[in-house]
């Protein structure tokens, strides 16, 4: 028997463009940040996205989830994809626990599965602590993990992550990595915005964002 291996992306952004309009009338002008950038994701790879502040990894990344709309460009993508935002989107009542529930049910998850999943992520960030926590009194580390929980929670092909670890403690920054290697061997794609010089030998690949369009570093 023949095993064909795709080399297609699992996400394939290609001529992203995107302004931003700033200032009031009549003093109100339009700021491109995007200028025609590409991304190629594929399946088993850890990317890194980099860029200097205000380069515009986070409005790509915002473009790549459908959570912005480019103004030219498509974005293609094969497969479930999740995603951590820099602000975590959390409801301030409702406890860890809760969150899992609700993210379940909206990735039409069944309970047992959903339940799995939840004990994993909590034991594999180390967060088994807080079950029943309110968001709205977790640390801002422990709030960052619920957020990277709920964005891996129906283990996506695809995951875009902007700079997960800022608030993490050592420890977790360090079982953040094993996850990752864990989403690699398992075939899943993982794309991390990261400032750090030092986890640049961590990824796979690094693409950098300059000017508006990506390039290879
Ligand atoms: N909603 C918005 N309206 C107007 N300008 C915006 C908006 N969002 C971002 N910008 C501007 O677009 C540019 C790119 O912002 P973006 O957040 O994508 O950059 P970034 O590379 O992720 O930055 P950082 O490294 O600081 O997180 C910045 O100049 C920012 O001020």
């Amino acid at each position: 028997m023949t095993t064909l291996v795709s080399t297609e992306p699992v996400l394939r952004a290609s001529g992203i463009e995107k302004s931003y309009r700033r200032g009031v009338w009549p003093a109100r002008r339009t700021v491109p940040v995007l200028r025609g950038a590409d991304l190629a994701l594929r399946a088993g790879e850890v990317v890194g996205l980099v860029g200097e502040n205000g380069s515009g990894k986070s409005t790509l990344m915002k473009v790549l989830v459908g959570a912005l709309r480019p103004d030219a460009g498509s974005v293609t993508v094969h497969g479930r994809l999740g995603h951590c935002p820099q602000e975590p989107v959390v409801y301030e009542r409702l406890t860890c626990d809760e969150h899992f529930e609700l993210f379940g049910r909206a990735y039409r998850m069944t309970v047992d599965a959903e339940r799995a999943a939840r004990r994993d992520l909590y034991r594999a960030l180390g967060f088994e602590r807080y079950t029943g926590t309110r968001a709205d009194r977790l640390s801002g580390g422990t709030l960052a993990k619920l957020n990277l929980g709920l964005a891996l929670l129906a283990d996506p092909d695809v995951l875009l992550l902007d700079e997960p670890y800022a608030g993490f403690d050592w420890d977790t920054y360090l079982r953040f990595w094993d996850l990752v290697a864990h989403r690699r061997a398992a075939g899943r794609a993982v794309l991390v915005i990261s400032h750090f010089v030092a986890d640049e030998e961590r990824f796979d690949r690094v693409v950098a964002l300059r000017d508006g369009r990506t390039a290879p570093r």
